[in-house]
């Protein structure tokens, strides 16, 4: 199996770095040179630096021969940025992108999902579909990903392969469910369910033994679909391992109901994962829009963090989630784009849509679509919430990045250009609109595909980040590295 060892090579970025520092602020790092040792791992970063003072003081300092280090330069109208991380997506899923019709959460599964997941048991089909997944996410500047993938052995353990030889950073689960699924996709018991995770778990253990780029990850599909041995045995393995865990949390308000009375003895939906040890600081709850305060209480306590999934809680109608709420509770959140809930691959479309969606909340009546667990009762958000509501997209970039670095337990590690960090980034190229020559009525467009994003050069840096945040996508997005490997290039 091949590995991922990074570029093998030293390298230097040069240019302009864009990062965030703190949850409502970019750093914009001008004229500057970024390091890169073989491993990946960032060893300088030297402001008021170009490539030649690099090559005559910073290398000499890092006792680099300039003969051995590839240089990268920005261009004009590009800059250097964190990798995205998308806390939560389901591989298996990709090919119904789109196709959702007016289905909500419940029908959406039985309809769309577990047909398709329960066909990928096809290795051949398996490998189209990931190989595809990975490469596309890839290019649209996603470097971290936190895969579902279907209850098939053999089929998580090719996505494993596939995201470790494409060079794509990843957990991945193998998916648990031993009840309230179609007869034909499901787990015989919750001894079945088990054996199947550790099983997935020492083939990930054989193809990345430190678990560089590949993590296992234990993924109870949600508590309607498991019963409580099988999620109790995966709180069991969660704390003899400390692995991390995903599941889906208070998504849609039929599931809720479904929760309660499946699992009466537990005080609500978090209870319910509380009550299995499947609460901890290393678990991820996806989409969390009708948690009651009780709730987000308990997961504050615990540490727990919660996967924003604004395209797929519009596309499926499940509802807003309240994130400023959330984070003023002290609960790490990070974005997902929850494919195939959600219709796109891309972390900067979730990251626009958690500015709209925010929006949405602003605007709302007071009902905000929060409802109470055990009421069902739509609550109330208060007139001082609403106003709070706004992300900015300093904010939702944050999410985007440093934020979903924490989510996923690798804070300190990806998400910004620290030295230490792993030099997973994107380099972001934006139009640059020429001069019209008098007489011919047709500028000029720098480069060849330059997407919808047109800067007139009068824009400061943080209107040029807002452009590309609410008009771009792939390709905008010309190269993609992880661990300083790279593994997406349009140019
Ligand atoms: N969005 C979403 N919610 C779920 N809840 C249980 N399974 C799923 C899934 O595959 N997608
Ligand atoms: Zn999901």
């Amino acid at each position: 199996m091949a590995s991922n060892s990074g570029n093998a090579k030293k390298q230097a970025f040069v240019g302009t770095f864009v990062h965030s520092k703190k949850l409502d602020e970019l750093e914009y790092l001008h004229d500057t040179v970024v390091c890169v040792d073989p491993s990946g791992k960032i060893v300088a970063v030297e402001r008021e630096c170009d490539a030649k003072k690099a090559e005559q003081i910073l290398f000499a300092k890092l006792g680099w021969d300039a003969a051995d280090v590839q240089v990268h330069v920005c261009k004009e109208g590009q800059f250097f940025f964190p990798g995205f991380i998308d806390t939560h997506i389901h591989a298996s899923q990709y090919p119904n992108v789109g196709i959702f019709g007016k289905s909500t959460l419940l029908d959406w599964l039985n309809t769309y999902t577990f047909p398709m997941e329960a066909s990928l048991s096809s290795l051949s089909k398996a490998r189209r579909v990931y190989t595809r997944c990975i490469r596309r996410t890839l290019a649209h500047g996603t470097t971290t990903a936190a895969y579902y993938a279907t209850i098939s052995v053999p089929s998580t353990s090719l996505l494993a392969d596939l995201c470790l030889s494409l060079g794509q950073r990843a957990f991945v689960g193998r998916v648990c469910m031993d009840r309230l699924g179609p007869s034909y996709y499901l787990d015989e018991s919750p001894e079945a369910a088990l054996s199947a995770t550790k099983a997935s778990i020492e083939h990930i253990r054989s193809i990345d033994p430190n678990y560089d780029l590949i993590t296992p990850i234990l993924t109870p599909r949600f508590a309607p679909s498991c019963t409580a041995d099988t999620m109790k045995r995966l709180g069991a393995l969660q704390a003899e391992t400390g692995l991390p865990v995903q599941t889906h949390i208070s998504e849609n308000v039929n599931e809720i109901t479904l929760v309660r009375d499946l699992f009466p003895d537990s005080e609500h939906y978090a209870g319910v994962y509380d009550d299995c040890g499947l609460l901890t600081p290393k678990t991820i709850l996806s989409h969390a829009i009708h948690l009651s305060e009780d709730e987000a209480e308990l997961i504050t306590a615990r540490g727990s963090k919660v996967a924003h999934c604004p395209c797929s809680n519009s596309a499926i109608t499940s509802g807003e989630a309240r994130v400023r709420w959330l984070l003023d509770k002290g609960i790490g959140v990070g974005l997902g784009t929850d494919m195939s809930g959600g219709y796109s691959p891309s972390i900067l479309e979730a990251a626009r849509l958690a500015c709209l969606v925010s929006r949405h909340l602003a605007m709302g009546d007071g009902k905000g679509g929060a409802a109470d667990a055990a009421t069902m009762m739509v609550q109330q958000v208060s007139a001082e919430e609403r106003e709070r509501a706004k992300l900015s997209v300093e904010e939702v970039l944050y999410l985007a990045t440093k934020g979903g670095a924490a989510v996923v337990g690798l804070e300190g590690k990806v998400g910004g250009f620290e030295v230490g960090m792993e030099w997973d980034a994107q380099l972001v190229g934006l139009g640059v609109v020429g001069e019209v020559a008098e007489g011919k009525g047709v500028d000029q467009v720098e480069g060849e595909d330059e997407g919808n994003v047109d800067l007139f050069g009068w824009e400061s840096w943080e209107d040029r980040v807002a452009k590309w945040l609410f008009n771009g996508d792939d390709r905008n997005t010309k190269r993609v590295w992880v661990r300083g490997r790279l593994v997406h290039s349009r140019v």
